[in-house]
Parts: C-alpha cells; sequence; structure tokens
C-alpha cells in the first residue's frame, strides 16, 4: 500500500521530492475526517495520512478521536494531525477544510439493505452537512454515508438552504465499486489487475450499480454469462463483505482503499493537476435523473466535467433502464427527508 501510495503520487511530481514526501512547493490542506474513530475511518485516517499533499488532518468524531489521532500523529509524515470529539469541537474540526470526507453513520447488519440505515444516517449525514455549510462552505465534500443514493441528494437540500450549495463540490463516493469490479474482472480475464480500467456508472446500491464491462481495459474475450456474472457480484459485493462479517458492520478497509483514492484525486484535482478522472456520484445531466454516477474530471473548483456513459452494450442498456426507478425514488426519499426535517 505504502508503494502502491508512493507510485499513484508520483504522477504529482512538481510536490513531490525524489524521496516521495512533499516538498515546500505543495499547496497546504486541510483533510477532515468525519467519524474518524470507527470502521472505515480508522484506517481512512491512517491512509490520509500517508497522503503527502494532506498538511492538516483533522479527525473528528463522537468519541474515541483523541486516541486516534494521537496515535496515528506518531506517524512521520507531512500532515499535523488534530482529534475532536463532540458537538462543541464540529466547528474547530472543520474550519479551513478542504476536503470533507464522511464516513459517519451506522453499517448494515446481514439481511439488511443500505435503504435500511436510511432512517439513523440521515439525521446524522443532515447535522454533518449543516455544520460543513456553516463552517467550511467550500469544502469539497464526500460522502460515503449510506445509503449514498440518498444522503448525497440530502446533502445536496442541507447546502441549497443554507445558500452554499456548488454542485461541484458534493460527491457520493463510488470508488469501491471501482475498485471492485476491477478486481473481479482482473481474476476472470487473467489480466494484470494495476492496468485494469473499468466505469462503474449509475448509484451504491444493488442494480443501481452498473460496471461498463464493455468498456473494460485490457480487452478481454469474455461470455455474456461471464459478464452477467462479474456484474452481480460487483452490484453483490458490499453484502457478499456484509456477510462474511457475520454481523460486526460492513466494509472498511477496501472503502478506506477507495476511500483514500477518491479524496487524493479529489487534492490532485485542487491542486490543478491535469486529467484526474475518477466516477461519482454527482449532480448530473447524463441521463434523466437529477444525481447519477458516471466519470467526472476533477479540478481546481471540484468537478470540472461530468463525463457521458459512452457506448453501451445490450446488457448495460437494459441495467441503465432497471436501475433508474430504484435510483429516483432513493434520490426522492433523500429530497423529502431533508425539506421536512
Ligand atoms: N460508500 C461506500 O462505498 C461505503 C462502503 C462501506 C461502508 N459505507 C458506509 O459507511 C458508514 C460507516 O461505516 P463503518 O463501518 O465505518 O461504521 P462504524 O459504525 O464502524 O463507524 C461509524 C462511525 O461514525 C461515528 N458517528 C456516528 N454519528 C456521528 C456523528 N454525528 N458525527 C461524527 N461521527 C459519528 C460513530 O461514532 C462511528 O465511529 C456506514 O453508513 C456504511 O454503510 C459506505
Ligand atoms: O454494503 C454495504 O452496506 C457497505 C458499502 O456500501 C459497500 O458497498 O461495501
Amino acid at each position: 500500500m505504502l508503494r502502491s501510495i508512493a507510485r499513484r503520487t508520483s504522477t504529482t511530481g512538481a510536490y513531490l521530492t525524489r524521496r516521495g514526501f512533499a516538498s515546500e512547493s505543495a499547496p497546504d490542506r486541510k483533510v477532515a475526517i468525519l467519524g474518524a474513530a470507527g470502521g472505515i475511518g480508522q484506517p481512512l485516517s491512517l491512509l490520509m495520512k500517508l497522503n503527502p499533499l494532506v498538511s492538516q488532518l483533522s479527525l473528528y468524531d463522537i468519541a474515541g478521536t483523541p486516541g486516534v489521532a494521537a496515535d496515528v500523529s506518531h506517524i512521520n509524515t507531512r500532515s499535523q494531525v488534530s482529534g475532536f470529539a463532540g458537538d462543541e469541537q464540529l466547528r474547530q474540526a472543520l474550519e479551513g477544510a478542504d476536503v470533507v470526507i464522511i464516513p459517519a453513520g451506522v453499517p448494515r447488519k446481514p439481511g439488511m439493505t443500505r435503504d435500511d440505515l436510511f432512517n439513523i444516517n440521515a439525521g446524522i449525514v443532515k447535522s454533518l452537512c449543516t455544520a460543513i455549510a456553516k463552517y467550511c462552505p467550500h469544502a469539497l465534500v464526500n460522502m460515503i454515508s449510506n445509503p449514498v443514493n440518498s444522503t448525497v441528494p440530502i446533502a445536496a437540500e442541507v447546502f441549497k438552504k443554507a445558500g452554499t450549495y456548488d454542485e461541484k463540490r458534493l460527491f457520493g463516493v463510488t470508488t469501491l465499486d471501482v475498485v471492485r469490479a476491477k478486481t473481479f474482472y482482473a481474476g476472470k480475464a487473467k489480466v494484470n489487475v494495476a492496468d485494469v480500467i473499468v466505469p462503474v456508472v449509475g448509484g451504491h446500491a444493488g442494480i443501481t450499480i452498473l460496471p461498463l464491462f464493455s468498456q473494460a481495459t485490457p480487452k478481454a474475450n469474455l461470455g455474456d454469462e461471464e459478464i452477467e456474472a462479474l456484474t452481480k457480484r460487483t452490484q453483490d459485493g458490499g453484502t457478499e463483505v456484509v456477510e462474511a462479517k457475520a454481523g460486526k458492520g460492513s466494509a472498511t478497509l477496501s472503502m478506506a482503499y477507495a476511500g483514500a483514492i477518491f479524496a487524493d484525486a479529489c487534492l490532485k484535482g485542487l491542486n490543478g493537476v491535469p486529467d484526474v478522472v475518477e466516477c461519482s456520484f454527482v449532480q448530473s445531466t447524463v441521463t434523466d435523473l437529477p444525481f447519477f454516477a458516471s466519470k467526472v474530471r476533477l479540478g481546481k473548483n471540484g468537478v470540472e466535467e461530468v463525463l457521458g456513459l459512452g457506448p453501451l452494450s445490450d446488457f448495460e442498456k437494459q441495467g441503465l433502464e432497471a436501475l433508474k426507478p430504484e435510483l429516483k425514488s432513493s434520490i426522492e426519499k433523500g429530497i423529502k427527508f431533508a425539506n421536512d426535517n
């Protein structure tokens, strides 16, 4: 992982010394993690501490963050780490943040859907986004808390009400779907996983997760049944982990990896690195739905360009039509919650 982070960041050569540490010319960037003491929050805090683009790492949770912050702060990398706990420290945690990553909220247990988390997580996300609107309205927000298909619309409504909404700065993190699609495709196609590119579009729950294996590279001659099985495994990837953890939560380590990749892409975009493209669930006109995950070019203001879907196979076209009603209703549920509460 350390080596892989060094490789990824080496594309930002202007900011790095030969040893891979940030040089004086790297801009100062504050990253805040809300939910930093949790299953995702802790490994994500570690990975962000390893990122040389971060100068200040702010770790916030309702409790437990002083310990996590003290631990992570001993790692000899660039960022200064601070831990904050409880409502009264949220302002300090957020002020000056360039990127806010939100993995706060409850995870699934076996038998639950992500939507079953709505009742608890919607309120958590709403209150955290209210604070973001007050204390760091220009930060890029990376929403990890589920159900992402609803929590992103909730965040948008909170920011609209506060008069701070900028659609370029709000992202649902769907990188774990891409990470899974790459891993599963490489295994089936017998290609080097490090070379694999697969866009994943739609949303982040069940059939709303639509991997576009027809666009996967390196090309492989997979049959229809193999593509269908890969698609289903990607859509059910989260459930696979929830069942394997048998009541002890959902994906945390792979999610921390995915969240670190996405936050790194946001930081690179902010720093003016050209051609930074990741899939994300954003405000979109790619389909008739107001939010949709697709490839997004990141820049100095967040979303620079929402990229189109490209050519789809017949199977993917069917998948796209099938996902729309569920995604639409999850988006509407989020908007309604934000407006009613
Ligand atoms: N987007 C994705 O791909 C993806 C992947 C995995 C998990 N998730 C979601 O991420 C969320 C967190 O998962 P986890 O496994 O880390 O759960 P967890 O229970 O281990 O950790 C959640 C943390 O959030 C904290 N928290 C709760 N309310 C808070 C508040 N108001 N302010 C700050 N912190 C608060 C808790 O104290 C806890 O430390 C879940 O909703 C899960 O479904 C999303
Ligand atoms: O599946 C979950 O509940 C967590 C997350 O959304 C995932 O995809 O792993």
